[in-house]
């Protein structure tokens, strides 16, 4: 084990068991902090090289620095660039935002958020001390140019200090100066945007074109109205090359693979349509609910905070026609033909709901605010290759999951052969977080003597298959990409108003309608069931993930009443209304009638699962009507070698069915 390992490895043990405070930095310890369990792998022992001479001086002012944003992405994925040697260790940074701290006490909100007990100190004490803090309005012209003053001083005794690592003189020329990036990180809502960057402009700070890059994130504007305003306004003080509109999604492992999945792979272009496709479902499912954040969240409700950047992103990625290459240019001119595409959203293919609490929470001011915190929406896409498919995005906090992830549900086997024609419809699912991975849902035959038909999981879990640890932060990422002035997976003034255009409708709509009030639902449920209704509609049996599809308790067991069934010269029907079991038995499980090697015992099923010795029970039944299909619609009668259990999950997934977890 090299030194530095040993060493950092002992910070780190030290760090994890003092719970008060920490010698280095002398800061607090976050209470919740495991014990180290685990050796700490080798890529998070790297320490900063502390003195390297860059060739670039860097600047990053975060505003809104106190904010949600800013403490849970935007300041960890600052440390980890600086960490893996990608922002330079000199780089100055500045928190601004309305609160009056000072930088101890703000250097002690950033270390709690960039807090990882896997981590050694001296990286971390490093980062807080490349890290200042400045309060004023956002507006306001006087704390402009106390930020200006600030900001100068750094950036001084940076450049002097470059200087002596570099060997140069104060007084050499020029042309020996290191170039300077200055990234400015809009942390706050959008209608700040304005103010803060002709502050920014007006007090001299942002003048070299080159040197400025201006982070702006989503949503931008509450509805086209407001977005053209602001695109307007802001081109007055910035110009497109140095604008950088932040989807971070668009920074996902999973998202920034769609592009090679669907072109790529040639299996997927062929089915990638109508013909082939009955739905795609878009999903994003948060646990957490406000987190503070009402007042922000109240402003804009989850279509504006998700559904309209975040899933619409997602949707056109996964829909548009194959560019001419993968430039930024060539992904734009598809992503807007096929937003074009998007027919407005109608109230009647909305269903919108608001968790109980959330008008108790205590940062919500307005105790009658109707703004929604989940909602599903039904798209229709009128091209050619989508007329037809119901295109679903669900967002919504405070519910029973986190998951964010693309579903493509496909059509029935046309003319299929009779015995397989109950078969569940394949699926393809792409997990975007948690458990990233690639999935589809198809059915196979059971190994063994017998034929039976269950449906399982073909499985590309990144877990499994690559072995790098954790995969970056979508933040990490885009920073990185504004630091490269790389801008091909920003999103460009032309697609939002063609996403704002899907949404704002509608929107204005339940404003104006006093009475639409969004539909209640309990904390850590699935959401309003109004949504499942609305599923039915266009022939789903529910939003979500589907496992379970059956109106009655799940069958995997069909093959040991079937072939006893069979032998008796009784059917299925008839063996389950004469109270014959099925044991519900994952596939690979034994069969209750298995010895322990496998083999049969005996020919009939056990005593306790004789006809007529078992009460008949919702839970054992094998139903006449063995189940319906994953994909929903009418119940689908299965031929009874085929059993409607769930796919076999992996490790990290779940087996509890949606209603069971309700
Ligand atoms: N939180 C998240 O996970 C994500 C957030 N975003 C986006 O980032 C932006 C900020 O979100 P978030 O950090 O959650 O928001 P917060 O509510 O935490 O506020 C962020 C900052 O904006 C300031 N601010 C908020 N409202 C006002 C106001 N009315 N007037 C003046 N200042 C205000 C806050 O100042 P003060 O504390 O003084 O009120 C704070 O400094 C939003 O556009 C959001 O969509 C994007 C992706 C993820
Ligand atoms: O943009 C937003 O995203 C976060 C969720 O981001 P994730 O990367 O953790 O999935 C969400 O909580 C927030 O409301 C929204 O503004």
């Amino acid at each position: 084990m090299s030194a530095v390992r040993k060493a950092s490895e002992a910070t780190a043990k030290k760090v994890a068991t003092d719970t008060d405070s920490d010698e280095e930095t002398g800061l607090r310890v976050p209470p919740k902090v495991m014990p180290l369990l685990v050796p700490i792998p080798e890529q998070l022992t790297k320490l900063p090289s502390f003195g390297a001479v860059h060739d670039e001086l860097t600047t990053v002012i975060v505003f809104g620095a106190d904010g949600n944003l800013a403490r849970r992405k935007t300041f960890p994925a600052l440390f980890n660039l600086m960490y893996k040697d990608h922002l330079a260790d000199d780089a100055v940074i500045i928190g601004y935002a309305r609160a009056p701290l000072s930088t101890t006490a703000f250097r002690e909100m950033v270390y709690r958020s960039i807090y990882a007990p896997t981590v050694a100190n001296q990286p971390r004490t490093h980062f807080l001390n490349q890290v200042t803090y400045e309060h004023g309005e956002f507006n306001e012209p006087a704390s402009f140019a106390a930020l200006r003053e600030a900001l100068e001083a750094r950036e001084a005794q940076q450049l002097a200090d470059w200087r002596v690592r570099a060997g140069i003189d104060a007084d050499a020329p020029a042309v020996q100066q290191p170039s300077r990036v200055r990234l400015y990180y809009m942390a706050v809502p959008s209608f700040l945007y304005y103010g803060i960057c002709l502050n920014l402009k007006d007090s001299g700070i942002a003048t070299h074109k080159k040197v400025d890059r201006f982070v702006l994130e989503k949503p931008f504007g509450r509805d086209s109205t407001t977005c053209n305003e602001l695109l307007a306004q802001l081109a007055l003080v910035l110009s497109e090359d140095v604008s950088y509109r932040i989807d971070h999604y668009l920074g996902k492992e999973l998202i920034m693979n769609l592009l090679v999945l669907r072109f790529a792979n040639i299996c997927f272009e062929a089915i990638w349509n109508h013909h082939h496709i009955a739905s795609v479902q878009v999903i994003f499912k948060e646990k957490v609910g406000l987190d503070g954040r009402g007042g922000y969240f109240d402003q804009y409700g989850v279509i504006r905070d998700v559904m309209q950047n975040h899933l619409t992103q997602i949707l056109a990625l996964v829909t548009m026609e194959q560019p001419l290459s993968l430039s930024a240019g060539h992904i734009l001119q598809e992503k807007i033909k096929v937003l074009s595409s998007v027919r407005p959203l109608a109230r009647k293919d909305l269903v919108i709901g608001q968790y109980a609490g959330y008008l108790d929470e205590e940062s919500i001011s307005n105790k009658q605010s109707r703004t929604e915190t989940f909602a599903v929406a039904v798209l229709h896409i009128n091209n050619p290759r989508w007329a037809g498919v119901p295109f679903v995005l669900k967002a919504g906090k405070a519910l029973n999951e986190n998951r964010a992830e693309v579903r493509i549900r496909f059509k029935n086997v046309p003319g299929a052969i009779p015995e397989l024609s109950a078969c569940p419809e394949n699926e393809l699912i792409i997990r975007v977080q948690p458990n990233e991975g690639i999935y589809w849902k198809i059915s196979n035959k059971v190994p063994g003597l017998h034929f039976e038909v269950a449906p399982m999981r073909m499985d590309l879990t990144y877990q499994s298959k690559y072995d790098q640890g954790e995969l970056p932060e979508a933040y990490e990422r885009l920073i990185l990409h504004v630091l490269n002035a790389d801008k091909s997976h920003f999103v460009h003034a032309d697609e939002l108003k063609l996403s704002w255009h899907i949404f704002s409708a509608v929107l204005h709509e339940l404003e104006a309608a006093e009475d639409d009030r969004p539909v209640p639902y309990m904390r850590g449920t699935r959401g309003p069931a109004l949504a499942d209704e609305l599923a039915q509609r266009y022939g789903m049996r529910k939003f979500g993930s589907q496992r379970f599809e059956s109106n009655t308790a799940p069958v995997a067991n069909v093959p040991a009443v079937d072939r006893w069934a069979t032998r008796k010269g009784v059917g299925v029907a008839a063996a389950a209304a004469n109270g014959v079991a099925g044991t519900h038995r994952r596939s690979g499980e034994r069969r209750s009638s298995e010895g322990a090697d496998g083999a049969q015992r005996n020919d009939a099923p056990p005593r306790n699962e004789w006809p007529g010795a078992l009460p008949l029970s919702s839970t054992n039944l094998v139903p006449p009507v063995a189940a319906t299909s994953w994909a929903g619609g009418s119940p689908v009668a299965m031929p009874r070698n085929v059993s409607s259990s769930s796919c076999d999950e992996p490790p990290g997934f779940s087996t509890q069915s949606e209603s069971t977890r309700r």
